[in-house]
């Protein structure tokens, strides 16, 4: 650990205000750690699926040797600093525009899927009303949660204007439940914006804001930038705003239809053959066959 402790300083200084990792490890380790948890979960949920329990056990434990979800996070706070550019809800900031915001009465109430920190730019902007969570809280701002469990909204109360998932996608291990998890944001969205003229008519949304890697639309196998946007008009989005970095796809997306759709087969075939290609890919089967299993 020495010889990376030399780097501690240099990437305490590149950190925006939202990364307080307590401990810093090199951009290679950071990068080595983020993809072998993904390897391993995505190994693990497939021991889960096919029901064999010795290998999802010696699976769960060489997460934790890697020190588990803690750990993986820790290394997502460093990876925002250090090669993405920094908090990701700077750019959602930028495309909602700090003028607009200021005239919108009410106060839209978000909800951040995976949130590392209470101090990213949106959460200290003040405009909006801002609900956090993640399956392991690291702060007492942010519940505890995961996003499929969330009991479902009985009334616009409990619902949000905006939901965030920001590198949230690529980190669920298997197909089927990326696809679960963006059918879902649909019972969490309000669609109801009130009167016009009530001030709540210069809210754009409802609004999802998706981050992913680039690679897992230029570069996977089974996904690709218009498949994407193929399964989110499905669900009823049109998209707002889009732009890409080095590493990442930033988007902003409408919710355009009043229902959701009753229902909806997306499955995974080739688009980008290629060996050198991932298999990123996202499955959505709603409403889901009673005998069909979870599977990438
Ligand atoms: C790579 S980090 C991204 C964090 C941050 N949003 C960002 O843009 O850097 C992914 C986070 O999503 C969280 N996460 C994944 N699936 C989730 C779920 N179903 N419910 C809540 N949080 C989830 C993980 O615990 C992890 O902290």
């Amino acid at each position: 650990m020495g010889a990376k402790k030399k780097t501690l300083k240099s990437l305490r200084s590149g950190r925006p205000p939202t990364a307080t990792a307590s401990r810093s490890m090199s951009r290679k380790a950071s990068r080595t750690l983020i993809n072998s948890h993904h390897q391993l979960e995505k190994k693990r949920r497939q021991a889960i699926a096919e029901g064999d329990a010795d290998a999802e056990k010696s699976l769960s434990a060489e997460i934790a040797t890697l020190g588990g979800l803690k750990h993986y996070q820790r290394a997502s706070l460093q990876g925002q600093s250090l090669e993405r550019g920094g908090d990701t809800s700077k750019v959602l900031l930028e495309w909602l525009n700090v003028r607009t915001m200021k005239d919108i009465k009410h106060c839209p109430r978000m909800l951040e899927v995976g949130s590392l920190s209470t101090r990213n730019a949106c959460s200290l902007s003040g405009f909006f009303d801002m609900v956090h969570i993640d399956l392991n809280s690291q702060e007492p701002g942010i519940q505890q949660q995961d996003f499929m469990e969330r009991p479902l909204p009985e009334s616009d109360a409990d619902r949000f204007d905006l939901i965030s998932l920001s590198l949230v996608l690529n980190f669920v291990p298997d197909a089927a439940l990326r696809g679960q998890m963006l059918l879902r944001t649909l019972s969490f969205l309000r669609r109801n914006l009130g009167e016009p003229g009530d001030g709540q008519a210069a809210w754009p949304g409802p609004l999802l804001f998706l981050v992913l890697p680039r690679s897992c639309l230029d570069n996977s196998r089974y996904m690709s930038a218009s498949r994407f946007t193929e399964l989110l008009e499905t669900l009823g989005y049109k998209v707002m705003q889009e732009k890409s970095s080095q590493k990442l796809w930033y988007s902003l997306w409408k919710l355009v239809q009043a229902q959701p759709p009753s229902t909806v087969k997306f499955t995974k075939r080739e688009v980008n053959p290629g060996r050198s290609r991932n298999n990123f890919s996202i499955t959505l089967d709603h409403p889901p066959e009673p005998t069909t299993k979870a599977r990438r």
